[in-house]
């Protein structure tokens, strides 16, 4: 039986990934991950590192983050406790999507996770106070080689559900994309 369903968005790479339970009497079984199926979707790159993360105030955003070329990294992100709306931006210059986001809501309850391709940057907003998230990533975290968007950016135009009132100091200072006279991205 399958454990996941993996769905597509409007970003080429970018899917919904469905998790499946199996319940009884005792509570419930899910996998968050199984190289098998995941292998079979076309997710192929070995998992190098698991985070686990906590963010207390509901309307807190973090993010929008990538890491640079010989680092980039594949994420899967999940939601354990609470409920966040996560955002991946397309940040691949060949792609016919470059700059465009998808938003998913990712929540204990709907047990979506989101898998994120290199070349994507990564943010997301607490719709819930004390959300818990799982990632897995492909590559070891690199402070050297981190990238980010600013969540402000208005080339994005990212309508986050909430207002922001929580974002740390480094989020708030990104820089915001800029263009050379030809239009080209900087
Ligand atoms: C991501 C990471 C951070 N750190 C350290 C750096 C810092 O002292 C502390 C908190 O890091 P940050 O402020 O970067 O944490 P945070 O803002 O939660 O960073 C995360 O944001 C979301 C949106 C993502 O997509 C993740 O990949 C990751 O970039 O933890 C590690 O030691 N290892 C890691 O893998």
């Amino acid at each position: 039986m399958q454990r996941f369903d993996f769905i597509p968005t409007p970003l080429v790479g970018l899917m919904v990934v469905q998790r499946k339970v199996i319940e009884d009497y005792r509570g419930l079984l899910s996998r968050l991950y199984c190289v098998e199926e995941f292998c079979a979707a076309g997710i192929n790159k070995p998992i190098a590192q698991i985070n686990h993360t906590i963010t207390h105030n509901k309307g807190a955003v973090r993010g929008l983050h990538f890491q640079h070329p010989p680092h980039t990294e594949t994420k899967l992100v999940s939601c354990l406790t609470g409920a966040i709306w996560d955002v991946a931006v397309d940040f691949r210059r060949n792609s016919p999507t470059f700059l465009q986001w998808h938003g998913e809501t990712l929540s204990a309850e709907n047990r979506k996770s989101l898998f994120i391709p290199e070349g994507f940057a990564h943010g997301f907003q607490t719709l819930t106070e004390d959300c818990e998230l799982i990632y897995l990533h492909t590559a070891a975290y690199r402070p050297d080689a981190e990238g980010a968007l600013n969540v402000a950016d208005p080339r994005l135009n990212i309508t986050w559900p909430l207002p922001i009132d929580d974002l740390s100091e480094r989020d708030r200072n990104h820089s915001f994309i800029g263009l050379d006279s030809q239009g080209i991205v900087l």
